[in-house]
């Protein structure tokens, strides 16, 4: 509940602008408009700089209302504030919304390390897993270690150009901030010998056991200043649902940004098996196949705290699966791939305009991790899409390597 000084607004920044990025800015400026007792107007959105016909994308973003490049053809509200400095863009936010291609976010996140408010929370959208040194990890662990913040998951069956157009659909935001540390003062930005607050957590010193928030557990999440509306789920969910937008609000972090990553390498899968003209049933079972590995690998490698239910029943899980499988980026690029008998690589060069695909680099790293583990023979499926990435299966083989799928994952 909020206490009655709670007069002060939350500021929000969104870390990105490509095809989703731009589409959550429009979602989030909406309801700031709709909701100025809780939000500043204003929201500023960081973009990574680059010229389109001659011209810098922040200038033109600001000026037509419009990312021509990455969304054309969509009004932005007029308080979306495109920004080309990162720094400043995340400056006096108490709310991120980080929403980027998976590959770019640890590096912008060491960039606003020391800049951002250390009570700040972050809420990703991103599609993908970080996979090093035969480990893995969430983005919204990877940003919550690295910023030391808590940062939950937006995910769902959420093709940005139809959200974007306010075509309805439903999403599924996983927000569950350990204990805040209630003795500790909030620490100053950045202190008086220069050095950035975030970095004066030690986390190397301390006990490396992690929950799903990022944060090793001696790591107590900053208090936000009592003169703020808590950041609970009702202020999340007001944040970002809107008509054409519903969002339900849950807890399992894990399950949220998983089914948004893993859903990525079976849509590959369910792309040629359409460019091969096998018809729907066969899709079907790809994504039959594809849901049971990606509660499998939930279970076996987050089992802790995530909930089968949220593959079954959240937009984040099957619904997310189905859309990808039908409309998404990944599957077209893949179905255009054995059509015209390309490599995905040229597909994607040619027919997304600078967009990125997420699951020829998560179906990698997801292989990577499943060899380190000795367990590729357990997930036919995903081993089967890193074979065929690598020229080492072919699209026709599927059936016979997925076939030996026994998993019990819902049993
Ligand atoms: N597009 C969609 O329909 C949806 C995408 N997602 C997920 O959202 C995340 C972001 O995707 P999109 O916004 O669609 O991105 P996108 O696919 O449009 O990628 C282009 C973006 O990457 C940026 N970029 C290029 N090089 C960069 C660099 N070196 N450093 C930093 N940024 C760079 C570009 O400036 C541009 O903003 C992904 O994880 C994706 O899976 C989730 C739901 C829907
Ligand atoms: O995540 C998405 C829809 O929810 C978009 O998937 P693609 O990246 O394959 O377009």
């Amino acid at each position: 509940m909020a206490s009655l000084s709670a007069n002060k607004k939350h500021k929000v920044t969104v870390v990105g602008s490509g095809n989703w990025g731009s589409t959550i800015a429009k979602v989030v400026a909406e309801n700031t408009a709709s909701h100025p007792d809780l939000f500043e107007k204003e929201v500023q959105m960081w973009v990574f700089e680059e010229q389109v016909e001659g011209r810098n994308l922040t200038e033109l973003i600001n000026e037509k209302h419009e990312n021509q490049k990455y969304l054309p053809g969509i009004p932005l509200p007029k308080h979306v504030i495109a920004n080309p400095s990162i720094e400043d863009a995340v400056k006096g936010s108490t709310i991120l919304v980080f929403n980027l291609p998976h590959q770019f976010i640890i590096a912008q996140c060491r960039q606003i390390k020391g800049h951002i408010e250390p009570y700040a929370r972050g809420i990703s959208c991103i599609k993908g897993v970080n996979v090093g040194d035969g480990k893995i990890s969430l983005f919204s662990e990877t940003i919550g270690r690295e910023l030391g913040i808590y940062c939950g998951a937006l995910s769902g069956a959420n093709i940005a150009n139809e959200v974007a157009q306010e075509k309805w659909c439903e999403t599924t935001i996983a927000y569950d901030p350990p204990p805040v540390d209630s003795q500790a003062p909030t620490p100053a930005k950045t202190p008086p010998n220069g050095t950035p607050a975030s970095s004066q957590l030690d986390l190397t010193k301390l006990d490396q056991h992690k929950d799903v928030s990022g944060l090793p557990s001696k790591v107590k999440l900053k208090p936000l200043p009592a003169e703020f509306h808590p950041i609970d789920h009702v202020t999340i969910k007001t944040l970002f649902h809107r008509p054409y937008f519903h969002a339900r609000v849950v807890s399992d972090v894990a399950g949220v940004s998983l089914g948004g990553a893993l859903k990525n390498i079976v849509a590959l899968a369910a792309g040629w098996v359409d460019g091969l003209g096998w018809g729907d049933n066969a899709k079907a079972a790809i994504m039959r196949v594809g849901l049971l590995e990606m509660v499998d690998f939930g279970k076996r490698f987050f089992g802790k705290t995530i909930q089968t239910k949220t593959f079954t029943e959240e937009s984040a899980g099957v619904a997310d699966l189905i859309t990808t499988c039908s409309g998404g980026r990944n599957h077209r690029c893949a179905k255009m791939s054995v059509v015209e008998g390309k490599s995905i690589a040229e597909i994607e060069e040619r027919e997304l305009n600078g967009q990125k695909l997420q699951g020829v680099s998560t179906a990698e790293e997801v292989n990577n991790f499943l060899k380190s583990q000795g367990l590729e023979k357990e997930f036919p499926l995903f081993t089967a899409v890193s074979q065929i990435l690598k020229g080492e299966a072919k699209y026709e083989d599927i059936p016979k390597l997925i076939e030996s799928e026994t998993s019990d994952a819902f049993a």
